[in-house]
């Protein structure tokens, strides 16, 4: 029986990871449910589950949960992320939280010995050299949830890393993939959410329509597998078939299929290196299919792609701006008050302005996250 502290709860991920784990009673129990403010869709996990531990993102959520289950623990903020992230009971730390607020709590979880499984991509975008050091120091193997690199680690499974040509990372092209630059001046963000091929959190949708997604997929995969940015390609996949690929030195192209359900990354990385079948799966119908659709990627279409290589090729505390001003840009564009095309453009601004700062420590990645936020709202005046 694992026991898991699942970090982000409430989100896309998170409910489809508690669906795991209810129907996996056998296998899996919660220590920790930790949300945001979304009290509403948290309190009825929190009745099923009967957590010992919840995590909440302030101090006004943390009054009203507490009212509702005076008998459970409840804490707030990132020491409270920490707290559920180190507890002795835990054996998975499941991270499924939005955005670089993740990172404290996955490097702690990672000092304490957890197993970490990571959807929360941003936090490897942010700072992969301190994750993968706290990785190599305490021997923790991350598993992975984010869905391409879910495919890649079963593409590398028994494989000597050696012996990896490159990594081929497929992208959907989001909900615009058919769209010309000129014809992205108009668009509304009811459109940016509506993705072709998965039911994702707002945030990570936007993403997939900037090509942003797969900018941070692809310094995701450059930290969790070591591989340089020179041999990650990324390939234009409509049907999202294909979850990813590897391709190795004789030639040979191992690759990871299935229907778009993220129940099952987030279910091997919980079982891994057990399979075992997954609540109301679809599968794989390759006739009704029939034909699966690859373009070359074009970077001037899609510059937030070409931002990410460029970012994570300079290192240092580029990607953590790279990141940064995406988050608040695209919380901006979700709100409002920014156009989808002034996205990519806050983050080029902020790239510019920023003086790479070499193997930055955790203070100073928190510090250049905080000031690159400020800096996008600033100049949104
Ligand atoms: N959705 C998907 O299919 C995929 C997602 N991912 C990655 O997984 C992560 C989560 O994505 P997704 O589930 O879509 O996002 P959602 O927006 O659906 O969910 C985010 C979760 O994080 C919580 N949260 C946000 N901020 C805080 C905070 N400061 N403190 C505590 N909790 C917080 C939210 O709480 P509340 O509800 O209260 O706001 C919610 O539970 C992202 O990094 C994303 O890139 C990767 C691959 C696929
Ligand atoms: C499900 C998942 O892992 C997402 O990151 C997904 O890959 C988004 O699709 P695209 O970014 O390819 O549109
Ligand atoms: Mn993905």
């Amino acid at each position: 029986m694992k026991k898991i502290s699942l970090l982000g709860a409430t989100g896309s991920i998170g409910i489809q990871t508690l669906e795991v784990i209810r129907a996996h009673p056998e296998k899996f129990s919660i220590h920790a449910l930790a949300f945001g403010k979304n009290v509403h869709k948290a309190m009825p996990l929190i009745k099923e589950f009967r957590p010992k531990l919840i995590v909440v993102q302030d101090e006004e959520t943390k009054e009203l949960v507490t009212k509702e289950v005076s008998e459970t623990v409840v804490l707030s903020g990132s020491g409270g992320l920490i707290e559920a992230s180190v507890a002795d009971e835990v054996d998975v730390v499941v991270n499924a939280i939005l955005g670089s607020v993740g990172l404290p709590a996955t490097l702690k979880a990672i000092e304490a010995k957890k197993q970490v499984a990571i959807a929360n991509k941003e936090t490897l975008v942010t700072a992969g050299h301190l994750v993968m050091d706290a990785a190599k120091e305490h021997g923790v193997e991350l598993l992975p949830v984010d869905s391409e690199h879910s495919a890649i680690y079963q593409s590398l499974n028994g494989e000597n890393s050696r012996d990896i040509n490159k990594l081929i990372i497929t992208a959907s092209g989001g909900s615009f993939r058919d769209k010309t630059r000129e014809e992205l001046e108009g668009v509304t963000v009811e459109d940016a959410l509506n993705h072709p091929n998965w039911s994702m959190g707002a945030k990570i949708t936007v993403d997939s329509a900037t090509m942003m997604n797969k900018g941070l997929e692809v310094i995701e995969a450059h930290w969790l597998f070591n591989v340089p940015y020179d041999q990650i390609h990324v390939i234009l996949h409509r049907e999202s078939v294909i979850h990813s690929m590897v391709e190795y030195v004789d030639s040979s192209v191992i690759a990871q299929l299935g229907t778009p359900d993220m129940k099952v990354p987030i279910q091997y990385a919980l079982t891994f290196p057990e399979r075992s079948e997954v609540p109301a799966a679809r599968h794989l119908n390759l006739e009704e299919i029939a034909t699966l659709h690859f373009e070359k990627m074009d970077m001037e279409r899609f510059p937030c792609l070409r931002m990410a290589f460029e970012a994570g090729r300079q290192g240092g505390s580029m990607p953590t701006v790279l990141n940064a001003a995406n988050e608040e840009a695209v919380q901006l564009f979700l709100e409002g008050k920014i156009s989808f095309l002034d996205i990519e453009r806050h983050i080029e601004e902020a790239l510019a302005e920023h003086t790479r700062i070499h193997n930055p420590d955790l203070s100073t990645i928190l510090s250049i996250d905080e000031e690159t936020r400020k800096r996008v709202r600033f100049h949104l005046n």
